[in-house]
């Protein structure tokens, strides 16, 4: 499978570059973008960080305002951001174009209902296609973790308690911890799942966690002036539903910070710490 490079600039000694590809899983054609440490520049294959964008983001959004370049130059940590849906001509989108259903809202999901169902197969995409392409072209090894931020932090702790043998160490900034008892949530599933809310319950990280019986460490940043605190976020359902099942998660709240990437850059290098050192890279 070819991909194309878009846009490469170096940074910290690295590379930061855009490749489209034809997507098999999201059947169109999709831009992701990877930032490759210097260290993967003489034939070392580094790990990577999976990075899971929030509703309206794209690939930029991490890669320009999330301060996360530097010191993955110095740890040696590859960075992968994916888009947040699928996207392109005859790719269904919110008929009200809502920014938290269909374009930039696809909640890292195998949607199951018509019109989107065609496209909308964020799961698969993340956890084996772009996992794969990117394994295949990068100088990169197996050795995976995973973080988030809001949407994309459900998407980071749901994928990794769904499949806790492929990432050493997942890490979320405010994620959506419990949608099936959300508005965001609640929308995008009864649309993507459809009205059956049982089946929501295999993407819904507090249903997840109580049941985990594999546990990686896990890290949550949650500011504590985010306008989404209470309705959307339910930082303390997770704490709650970690707890009951003793499952190895430490929550931060941070006083002042909102929902914003200044909050992210406040605190994505303890988020890089802790992965290297869940990835052995230090003490
Ligand atoms: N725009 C929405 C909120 C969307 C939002 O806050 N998106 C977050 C993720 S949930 C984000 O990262 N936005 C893009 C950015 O800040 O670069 C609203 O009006 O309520």
């Amino acid at each position: 499978m070819s991909i194309e490079n878009i846009s490469t600039n170096k940074v910290f000694d690295g590379w930061h570059k855009q490749y489209n590809h034809q997507s098999q899983t999201l059947n169109c054609k999709m831009r992701f973008a990877i930032y490759l440490p210097p260290q993967a520049a003489n034939g070392k294959k580094v790990p990577v960080m999976y990075w899971l964008s929030g509703l309206t983001c794209t690939d930029e959004n991490f890669m320009q305002k999330a301060s996360a370049l530097k010191l993955a130059a110095e740890l040696g940590i590859a960075i992968v951001a994916p888009d947040t849906s699928p996207r392109g001509e005859g790719v269904a989108d919110d008929p009200e174009q809502a920014y938290d259903l269909g374009l930039g809202a696809g909640f890292y999901v195998n949607a199951t209902q018509a019109p989107w169902n065609k496209h909308y197969q964020m799961y698969d995409y993340v956890v084996n296609e772009l996992p794969g392409i990117i394994e295949n072209h990068f100088p990169v090894n197996k050795q995976r973790v995973i973080s988030g931020h809001s949407m994309g932090g459900h998407g980071a702790l749901m994928i990794a308690l769904r499949n806790p043998s492929l990432y050493q160490s997942a890490t979320a900034f405010s994620p959506v911890s419990n949608p099936v008892n959300c508005p965001w949530g609640k929308k995008a599933f009864s649309a993507y799942l459809g009205a059956d809310s049982k089946k929501w319950l295999q993407y819904d990280t507090c249903e997840l966690i109580a049941l985990a019986q594999q546990k990686i460490p896990m890290l949550v940043d949650q500011g504590e002036n985010d306008n989404f605190l209470e309705e959307q976020l339910k930082p303390h359902s997770l704490v709650v539903a970690a707890s009951s099942n003793h499952y190895p998660l430490s929550l931060n709240m941070r006083q002042g910070y909102d929902h914003s990437y200044y909050f992210i850059a406040s605190f994505i290098e303890t988020h890089l710490y802790f992965h290297a050192a869940n990835l052995g890279l230090t003490e």
